[in-house]
């Protein structure tokens, strides 16, 4: 395993707060389980993932080692894993809103969103977003960039889960969740299913007092 599984960091959900489906389920299958030792099929399931992950050196310059999901997309099994398990730690933020970074942050904000039966907002490279925007410039690992945000897209107060592929140096979700912010909802958490380690992000979202989860840690 080229990255190590990083535990759950935020509460399960307690047997209150869980609906039936929202049961322990196996991984694998989908079906509810009853006594199996979690943290092994999460292992197995976790080294599948990173398995489905390709490392590109020197992408989309020198010096930086690209992680590159298109494998993992490419594997119904390995991306069924990763959204079982992103679901999971989704559900222990109550989240009443799923924010998702284009562009691939989408790819796994979308399927969230639908499972948990919330709005999906996305935030936006410039330019893309046809009603009143607002936005927001940022730095990346590798360049910088702007993102938007529909105005009306969030209510006040609302429960805001901030999702995304990959943690690096933080300035993505960073700027995402100062969209979210201005528009008066509250980020929850943010979800990644890489994060980056060594880069500052989760420092540098823990200084805005945005918890991080991710699957993988590199
Ligand atoms: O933590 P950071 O340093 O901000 O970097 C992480 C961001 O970089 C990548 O997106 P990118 O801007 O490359 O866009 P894409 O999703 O459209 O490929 C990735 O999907 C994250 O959104
Ligand atoms: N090293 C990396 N691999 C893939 N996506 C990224 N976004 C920022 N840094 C990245």
């Amino acid at each position: 395993m080229r990255c190590r599984p990083f535990p759950l960091s935020v509460p399960r959900p307690s047997k209150r707060t869980a609906l039936p489906s929202q049961g322990r389920r196996s991984i694998r299958t989908g079906v509810a389980m009853a006594n199996e030792p979690m943290e092994n099929e999460q292992g197995t399931a976790l080294a599948a993932i990173d398995a489905a992950i390709r490392i590109i050196p020197d992408f989309p310059q020198p010096g930086i080692l690209f992680r590159d999901i298109t494998p993992l997309l490419a594997d119904p099994k390995a991306f069924a894993l990763a959204q079982a398990l992103l679901l999971e730690r989704a559900r222990s933020f109550s989240p009443d809103a799923i924010v998702a970074v284009e562009a691939r942050g989408f790819l796994f904000g979308a399927p969230l969103a639908l499972d948990l039966a919330v709005p999906l907002v996305p935030v936006r490279k410039p330019g893309k977003l046809p009603a009143d925007t607002h936005s927001v410039d940022y730095g990346l690992e590798y360049g910088t960039d702007r993102l938007e945000i529909h105005s009306d897209a969030l209510a006040r107060g609302a429960r805001v889960l901030l999702v995304d592929d990959l943690l690096a140096t933080g300035g993505t979700v960073r700027a995402a969740a100062d969209l979210v912010e201005r528009l008066g909802a509250d980020v929850v958490g943010a979800l990644f299913l890489i994060e980056l380690t060594g880069l500052g992000g989760a420092e540098r979202l823990a200084e805005a007092h945005i918890g991080v989860s991710a699957l993988l840690r590199c």
